[in-house]
């Protein structure tokens, strides 16, 4: 190795330590006893320094410490951004955030006027959605529920579970794209659950099964799909005492019956909506569940809110973990976290504190969509684990 080698490996893990949180501290270390240089920039990634990084983590006193010590304050990444755009565009990003969140709380308080007086539902003046009105199987319940479902594995070898769903597509009679718009009528697929969320699925079962007593396991999954999630806690060192399974789609039912997911012991189906068995009071017959997880399809953030709202009843202590698919609003980065952020809020009004980590989703965007529309192009997913707020602290 030489001396360039050596300065890229020490600079680049420079700017994994600061984008990773470490400290004032660590970093002054890295650079002064191990000799990372601080004017390095990162040209096989995004082209960006340590004094983007700090930027970026928005730790203002090492980004003071830096520029003492040479880092260039003036270097571009590839976006042509120095430290200080990145530091600026952050701001901004905030504000944004802010406002809509702002925004989609107030429609949020709208909407529980407007449901309490029995009228029709709104959507918030955005992208953001607190109640559809797509009728298809993408958004309604009662449409997806009487569609037919195929399962599936795709070119790349994925497996898939997939619904499809009229699309309306406008093409040009004539030649070269010229001549009249018509409108055709066709069909779009759909990925109900799609076998590249599989390292999402692994974390969220390692992130809430960590440091829980393994005898005597309760767990709650609501929405089958490929199984996936299922199939994990199945294969837990120690099998769960008790494990209980909500899906109300005909073809995922007969799925799983053909699966064999009916003879397991410790298995119990309810053959329905989650709705249902809160309403007729069949979950609270379980005594509370250890590890509840949610991920249905069809459904908005209002359906997502409802649930958090039975979490108190459903969870059986303050060790007990919940998660949720967190894939709203999941194909931009800003709507993706305003959700991210009002679902904290919400559990948090209903006493659940949330633990979010990182999961890197990024892969052959090709080999991953194929032929289905795309519901989650982010490099990153945020994985929520939430438990009861303890309030003896
Ligand atoms: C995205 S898939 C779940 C994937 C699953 N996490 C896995 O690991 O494969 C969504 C599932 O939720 C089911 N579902 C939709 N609406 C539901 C509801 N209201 N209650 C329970 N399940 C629902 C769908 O039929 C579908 O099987």
């Amino acid at each position: 190795m030489d001396a360039g080698d050596v300065a890229i490996l020490l600079g680049t893990q420079l700017i994994s330590a600061i984008l990773n949180g470490a400290s004032l501290d660590t970093v002054k270390e890295l650079v002064q006893t191990g000799g990372a240089p601080v004017w390095f920039q990162d040209e096989e990634g995004e082209g960006i320094s340590p004094l983007h990084a700090a930027a970026y983590v928005h730790d203002t006193e090492m980004v003071r410490w830096l520029i003492g010590q040479g880092a260039v304050w003036n270097a571009v990444d590839n976006l042509k951004n120095t430290a200080g755009d990145v530091a600026l565009s952050l701001m901004i990003w905030r504000r944004i955030l802010l406002y809509g969140m702002r925004v989609f709380v107030q429609a949020e308080l709208l909407l529980g006027l407007l449901e309490s007086k029995n009228r029709a539902p709104i959507e918030t003046p955005s992208n953001l959605v607190l109640k559809q009105d797509d009728d298809t199987a993408a958004a309604s319940t009662d449409a997806f529920l009487s569609s037919k479902l195929i399962y599936t594995t795709d070119d790349y070898g994925q497996k898939i579970c997939m619904v499809k769903v009229p699309k309306k597509t406008i093409v040009f009679t004539g030649e070269n794209g010229e001549g009249e718009p018509v409108v055709e009528d066709g069909e779009e697929e759909i990925g109900v659950m799609m076998g590249w969320e599989q390292g999402i699925m692994e974390e969220t079962v390692r992130r809430l099964t960590k440091g829980l007593p393994e005898e005597g396991l309760t767990v709650l999954n609501v929405g089958f799909g490929l199984g996936i999630i299922d199939t994990l806690f199945e294969f837990l060192p120690t099998l769960p005492a008790q494990h209980v399974i909500i899906e109300p789609h005909p073809d995922v039912l007969a799925h799983m019956r053909a699966e064999g997911w009916y003879d397991k012991p410790n298995i119990t189906i309810l053959e329905g909506k989650w709705q249902d068995f809160i309403a007729n009071g069949k979950l609270l017959e379980f005594g509370g569940f250890d590890i509840v997880y949610t991920d249905t399809f069809s459904e908005d953030y209002a359906a997502l809110r409802a649930f958090f709202e039975e979490l108190p009843d459903l969870l059986s202590g303050p060790d007990a973990r919940f998660s949720f698919f967190n894939g709203l609003g999941a194909t931009n980065a800003l709507f993706y976290d305003v959700y991210t952020h009002i679902s904290e809020l919400n559990l948090a009004d209903i006493g659940l504190d949330v633990q979010w980590s990182d999961v890197d989703v990024t892969t052959d965007e090709e080999e991953r969509w194929g032929q289905s529309r795309e519901y989650f192009n982010l490099p990153i997913y945020r994985l929520p684990i939430a438990k009861m707020k303890d309030m003896m602290a």
